[in-house]
């Protein structure tokens, strides 16, 4: 049997990949490609019609796409009724609000919307959030390729984000920090309280260190993508689960348990 004889016998996923020709849109076709019970029916960049998508039959999209457009698509999508997995940052707590304002009129659409589809980074994330309640010092140090467009990653700011809800759980305090904010910038974007410092270099894929503080003793831990198959797993766990997960899912976490 041929694999596209076997695609056809097991009733393939229909997958359209939303900026298939970026770097994380090209691994996406490849992985799809690939897997015998996925077929990629679409492929659209910036300059495609995504009435293409819908026309392919698409029953399942993935968005690798910028944080100024990604709603626009996420709209069209849920509008559609095709299943959504997004991996595009810039999700604020307002943006992700509208996301379930549109899927409460969509009951059968599911969203996954992942700040990071690598297996390591979600665990980093994890003992990020357990470690947090027992340091009074934290800051995040996230490193990335110098083409990146945002700062700081939306790993860094999802995990500030848990960090500072573990912290205030735990009834902690502000970190300490006697420093001037003369020169701006200097000590990083603030989130939540956690102070966030995002550095560019070429060389750098995706890299990121949490680092705690106690009297008498750090704790670091810390996560490398050297190469962007890491997030295919992720990314592939999420297309196959969507349909059967309606309304939004947000992170890979519940998916892997
Ligand atoms: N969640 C995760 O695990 C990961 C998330 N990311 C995030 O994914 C996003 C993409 O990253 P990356 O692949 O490196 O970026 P790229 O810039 O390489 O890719 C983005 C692609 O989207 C295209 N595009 C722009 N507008 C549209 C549109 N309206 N419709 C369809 N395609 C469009 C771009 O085309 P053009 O170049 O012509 O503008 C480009 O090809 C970023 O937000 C990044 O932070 C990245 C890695 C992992
Ligand atoms: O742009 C990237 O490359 C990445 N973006 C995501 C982020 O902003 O957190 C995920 C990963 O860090 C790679």
């Amino acid at each position: 049997m041929t694999e596209q004889q076997e695609k056809g016998a097991t009733e393939a996923i229909r997958v359209g990949v939303l900026g298939a020709h970026g770097r994380m849109g090209t691994e996406v076709c490849k992985a799809v490609d690939a897997a015998p019970d996925l077929e990629l029916v679409a492929s659209a960049d910036q300059s495609d019609w995504l009435g293409d998508v819908s026309a392919a039959g698409a029953e399942v999209v993935v968005d690798f796409t910028t944080p100024d457009v990604v709603m626009d698509n996420l709209h069209w999508c849920v509008d559609q009724g095709i299943h959504a997995v997004v991996g595009t940052t810039g999700f604020t707590e307002q943006r992700l609000e509208r996301v379930r304002g549109w899927l409460a009129d969509k009951p059968g659409v599911g969203v996954v919307i992942a700040p990071n589809f690598g297996l390591g980074a979600v665990l980093m994330m994890q003992f990020a959030t357990r470690a947090a309640r027992y340091f009074e010092s934290v800051e995040i140090v996230e490193q990335h390729h110098p083409r990146k467009l945002d700062a700081p990653s939306g790993t860094a700011t999802h995990t500030a984000r848990l960090i500072a809800a573990a912290r205030a759980e735990a009834g902690l305090g502000p970190v300490p920090d006697a420093t001037s904010d003369e020169v701006a910038g200097a000590r990083g974007a603030d989130i939540g309280g956690v102070r966030v410092h995002a550095v560019r270099a070429t060389g750098l894929v995706a890299h990121q260190e949490v680092l705690f503080g106690a009297t008498g003793e750090t704790l670091t831990i810390r996560h490398d993508s050297y190469d962007r198959v890491s997030f295919m797993p992720g990314v592939l766990l999420a297309v196959r689960a969507v349909r059967a997960r309606p309304g939004l899912t947000l992170g890979l976490d519940a998916l892997l348990d």
